[in-house]
């Protein structure tokens, strides 16, 4: 049992390698998504260093309440699997926990879905004590009411085999999901501690008052690298799912002096299970506090469409839906006209970019000091020369987009957050963002401003 709560995925020569995969095709998919489906099931899987032996796509009229698919079409992906000497069979559609008992009983090999597979990825990918615990916190939610498989997790690691088959006794089963329990519990009570860090850090960086972004998106969309093309910082950036677990966030210097904080963040995925969205909440904070977020989808990805709508949902689980979000479609340098059409069709105020090349960071910026504008109310301040004081604390917490010297006094534009300006109302000249729309500067004149 301590095998199977240790969170580190097992090097074990005799792990599992030959895996036989199962989609379902139901008839409110779209053409070709169960295709496209089982091929990221497909590349999640190779992400575990498990081979794929046979693939197999299920016309799914209506669900079977055992087995989720017919008998006739179980007992031939039972045969093939077993004849390509698979030891595992992994299903797309999720699996309830008596769907995949019956599997493994009717087929004598270790039978997982979708999620489990995500649990496994995130698990192997976890580096920080944060992430290890948020990951293992999942993977026991998920496995509490599975306890009775025929393979646990240890085992199927271990390389399987039919010592566990049907034999664990209740008393056996009770005692494992009391100790099961007590580890999330003590888990969660871990967390507690190590969230309080990130809170502290990030209590420390708004104590100078920046606005700030998050970067959230599909996984493999290119969040690590906008961030590194942006900022110059070095986060990994990698060709495999779910590269970055950890949050991290870095100051960017725009035009006008204007800081920005761009965060980035864990990417998410079709079938995500809830446990994880649910146990990445907290590292996922750094979007819910954010200002606005970036969200980047790759333009090349065969169907971008479906991304679009898992980031959207997975922020609305999160309750980050009503931010103001820039849509970004990456990879540029890769993509066929028609996939750049099928994006302008999806998003048609989309910004076009390539963090490769760097075409269109420019537009984005420009973007970016926009959203701050909107939410950092711009003033004009004039501030006698007696008042130095004032002049260096704006320098030091507010944006100065301009300066200029008067006879024995300077005048200002800044931007501050609303929270920061009682200290200076007695020197404000005019409000600029709380002017009636048409007296406001146009986009262009302001964007100028903040060229200076
Ligand atoms: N052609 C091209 N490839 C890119 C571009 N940006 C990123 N990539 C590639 O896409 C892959 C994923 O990039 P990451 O930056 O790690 O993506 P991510 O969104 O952070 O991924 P996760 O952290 O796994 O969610 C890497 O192989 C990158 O080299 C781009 O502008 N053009
Ligand atoms: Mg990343």
């Amino acid at each position: 049992m301590a095998d199977f709560l240790d969170n580190t995925p097992q090097k074990d020569p005799k792990r599992v390698e030959r895996a036989y995969l199962v989609g379902v095709q139901t008839s409110k998919m779209a053409a070709g998504e169960a295709e496209e489906l089982l091929n990221e099931l497909q590349e999640l899987v190779e992400n575990l260093h498990i081979g794929i032996v046979g693939r197999n796509l299920v016309n799914l009229r209506a669900p079977t309440p055992a087995t989720l698919i017919g008998s006739g079409k179980t007992e031939e992906i039972i045969e093939a699997a077993k004849s390509l000497n698979c030891d595992v069979i992994v299903f797309d559609e999720t699996l309830s926990p008596a769907q995949q008992r019956n599997w493994e009983k009717l087929s004598g090999i270790a039978v997982i879905d979708r999620q489990e597979v995500i649990l496994d990825v995130f698990a192997d990918r976890a580096q920080t004590r944060e992430a290890v615990i948020q990951v293992a916190l999942a993977r026991m939610e998920y496995s509490l009411p599975r306890l009775t498989r025929a393979w646990t997790h240890l085992s199927r690691q271990g390389g399987g085999g039919g010592a566990g088959m049907g034999g664990e006794g209740e008393t056996q089963l009770e005692q494992d999901r009391r100790l099961v329990n007590d580890r999330i519990t003590r888990l969660k009570r871990e967390l507690v501690d190590v969230r309080k860090q990130r809170s502290v850090q990030r209590h420390k960086r708004q104590r100078v008052p920046v606005p700030t972004c998050a970067i959230v998106g599909y996984t493999n969309a290119g969040k690590s690298s906008l961030l590194n093309a942006l900022t110059g910082a070095t986060v990994l950036a990698e060709d495999k799912l779910f590269a970055t677990l950890d949050p991290t966030t870095r100051q960017l210097l725009l035009r006008g002096n204007q800081k920005l904080l761009v965060t980035d963040t864990v990417g998410f995925i079709r079938r995500l299970p809830h446990g994880l969205v649910e146990a990445f909440k907290a590292t996922l904070e750094e979007a819910l506090v954010a200002n606005f977020l970036i969200h980047v989808l790759d333009v090349t990805a065969p169907n971008v469409a479906a991304h679009h709508e898992t980031t959207l949902s997975v922020l609305k689980e999160l309750g980050a839906d009503n931010k103001r979000i820039l849509t970004v479609f990456n990879k540029v340098d890769a993509a066929t006209e028609a996939q750049i059409n099928t994006a302008h069709l999806l998003t048609p105020d989309g910004i076009f970019i390539s963090a490769h090349t760097g075409k269109g960071l420019d537009t984005l910026i420009d973007q970016c000091l926009e959203l701050i504008a909107d939410s950092f109310g711009s003033l004009e301040l004039v501030i006698p020369h007696s008042r130095y004081d004032l002049i260096a604390r704006l320098h030091a917490i507010g944006h100065v987009q301009s300066e200029e010297q008067e006879e024995d006094r300077v005048r200002m534009h800044v931007r501050i957050p609303p929270s920061q300006i009682a200290p200076f109302a007695d020197f404000i000249a005019s409000d600029i963002s709380a002017a009636p729309a048409k007296a406001r500067p146009s986009k262009a004149s302001r964007k100028s401003a903040a060229a200076e």
